[in-house]
């Protein structure tokens, strides 16, 4: 009897938070990573069915740069990057297409409706959500460096996410983005697409779910990890290195994010178990939350 007292003492300690958060936004993305451990995307994906349950609106943006490496080196394509970016020929925006925006878009759909919970995949073939334009990068020397089809997103479409999450239904959402002048599709870092997101829809949290326990003074020691970063000390960061590769434009659109409007950011471990209900409906500081 003990026990089940103390179950029930747990659900009244969530009810203050399932208070505060229900009716509002939270944008989580998704990150490669996690995808590819079938394991940590089911209990993930649990989760946000336990968020949705309750009267939240989780909205679900999400990459699969892993799965895409992997379809491009079957197709023979050598996966090239430049500043963090996919380079993104024809041929490779085919693949980033079909493995993004259908494979992982329909799976995470399917696997939350499986799990018991309503989600709506938001593609090309369903209904897109996403508009961008042609990213232009400079190098070191101010010449501008080509890409290819890669994108930033311009607009979202704020009501058809709203209206999913109104009838209580998951939006899921692949960073691809098409392009309203020309109509073509681009290519969009997964994490500009979460943040994009967050902006537009004036979220109330935003958390990335990442291989890593946060940001770290060392990143190859998870007892470095920063609970609270602030811009200047991100920047400090960046400019000597300790925050390298992946890290970087994930920081970068956080701090930029902050600046426009989204309460609160987090970068946690999508790896273990329930990282995102700590975080949501506990006092435990689990990972990095990035503040002004
Ligand atoms: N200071 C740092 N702290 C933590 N991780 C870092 C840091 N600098 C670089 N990284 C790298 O960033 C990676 C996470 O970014 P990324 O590969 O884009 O992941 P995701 O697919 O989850 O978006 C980590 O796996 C780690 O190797
Ligand atoms: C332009 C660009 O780089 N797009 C990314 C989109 C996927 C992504 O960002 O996935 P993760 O979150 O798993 O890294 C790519 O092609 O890999």
């Amino acid at each position: 009897m003990e026990e089940a007292i103390q179950k029930a003492d747990v659900l009244i300690e969530a009810l203050g938070w399932i208070r505060q958060f229900r009716d509002k936004i939270t944008v989580i993305k998704l990150g490669g990573s996690v995808m590819e451990n079938p394991d940590a995307l089911r209990h993930v994906l649990i989760d946000i069915v336990f968020m949705e349950t309750v009267g939240m609106w989780p909205v679900v943006v999400h990459g699969g740069g892993a799965a895409i490496s992997r379809a491009m080196e079957a197709a023979k394509i050598e996966p090239r990057f430049i500043h963090g970016r996919r380079y993104t020929d024809d041929a490779t925006l085919k693949i980033v297409e079909e493995v993004l925006a259908g494979e992982i878009n329909e799976g995470i759909a399917a696997n939350i409706e499986e799990i018991g919970g309503r989600a709506m995949n938001l593609n090309f073939k369903t209904t897109n959500v996403l508009f961008g334009e042609k990213m232009q990068l400079e190098g070191p020397d101010g010449e501008s460096l080509d890409l290819g089809n890669v994108g930033k997103v311009t607009r979202v479409d704020r009501t058809t996410i709203e209206n999913l999450c109104y009838a209580g239904q998951v939006p899921i959402i692949p960073s691809m983005a098409l392009d309203e002048a020309t109509g073509e599709k681009l290519n969009v870092n997964a994490d500009t697409a979460a943040n994009a997101v967050a902006e537009a829809l004036g979220a109330e949290k935003l958390v990335f779910l990442s291989d890593v326990n946060g940001v770290r003074t060392d990143k190859d020691n998870a007892e470095t990890l920063v609970h609270s970063l602030n811009g200047e000390k991100a920047r400090a960061m960046m400019a000597d290195g300790r925050i390298a590769s992946g890290m970087i434009p994930k920081v970068e659109a956080c701090l930029q994010t902050l600046d426009r409007g989204v309460k609160k950011i987090h970068i946690i471990d999508g790896r273990m178990r329930h990282s995102l209900l700590l975080e949501i409906y506990t006092n435990i500081g689990v990972g990095t939350e990035i503040v002004h």
